[in-house]
């Protein structure tokens, strides 16, 4: 990144262990104010994981996650609760989402954006803005239960917006969509960056981190494999390898 580019989270040499399986392995790297970041690696590499340091769902045992504010100061998140780090502007979404069910899908949003604006005029209002932003205007009534996937995954997103993030965390959001339903989703993180929104876009799908991201970052077994431009990192050797697996050191893939 050029040097000019603020910092907005720096993962230092980061551990995460879940009894023996050692997640996270001496985890580096860092996220620029206004980029699309693509976090990419091979099935368990601890990609989600990450996600749940930042956020606060797990702990980290060892190593350093700083925030930065606007202003430039910083703040350790480990000293920082799961609400705190919502509240400094950290929005997520989960693989699988789980919108409050007996909810319709504008209380949904309302719920959350009560707990982040002043007075609920406003919240209702920016309920009201997010609702047509993520295209659910139409079923604003429903009740949760029974939305189909792209629904769900279009309301986690909402969701995320209500707490007025300054980075939002996309964990694999379009998992089980038909290829319309990713390129209207694609739309919609593109419109969220442009609105100034940082974005962590963790996806499997290589065609959509290369259309989408400014940069990606490889993770390979819990740690940092090699970064850059989307299209010049998918041809290094060490990723493809890392992706195909013993195949390709033989030459056969
Ligand atoms: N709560 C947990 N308890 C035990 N092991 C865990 C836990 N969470 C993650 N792991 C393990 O940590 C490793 C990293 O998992 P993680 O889900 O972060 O990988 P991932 O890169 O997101 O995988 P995928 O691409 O399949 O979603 C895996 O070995 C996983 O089994």
């Amino acid at each position: 990144m050029p040097e000019n580019c603020k910092k907005i989270i720096e993962l230092k040499n980061v551990d995460k262990s879940f009894g023996g399986v050692h997640a996270i392995n001496n985890l580096s790297f860092s996220i620029y104010e206004g980029e699309i970041l693509g976090l990419i690696g091979p099935n368990g590499c601890g990609k989600s994981t990450s996600v749940n340091l930042m956020t606060g769902v797990y702990i980290h045992d060892k190593g350093e996650i700083l925030y930065y504010n606007a202003d430039g100061s910083s703040v350790t998140l480990k000293e920082q609760s799961v609400p705190n780090r919502a509240k400094l502007g950290m929005g997520r979404t989960f693989q699988t989402p789980k919108p409050f069910s007996d909810l319709t899908v504008f209380e949904n949003i309302y719920t959350i954006a009560m707990l982040y604006n002043r007075t609920l005029k406003e919240a209702y209002k920016a309920a009201e803005e997010i609702l047509k932003f993520v295209q659910l205007d139409d079923i604003a009534e429903q009740k949760c239960t029974k939305l189909p996937i792209e629904k769900r995954k279009w309301l986690d997103m909402a969701r995320a917006l209500a707490i007025r993030p300054r980075i939002l965390m996309l964990d694999e959001c379009l998992a089980g969509l038909t290829p319309s339903e990713m390129e209207t989703s694609l739309d919609m993180v593109r419109k969220i960056n442009k609105q100034g929104i940082t974005v962590l876009f963790i996806e499997h799908v290589m065609s959509a981190v290369t259309k989408l991201c400014n940069r990606v970052v490889v993770m390979e077994e819990g740690h940092f494999m090699t970064e850059g431009d989307p299209l010049e990192v998918m041809k290094k050797p060490e990723v493809i390898r890392a992706y195909l697996g013993e195949d390709y050191k033989n030459g056969d893939a």
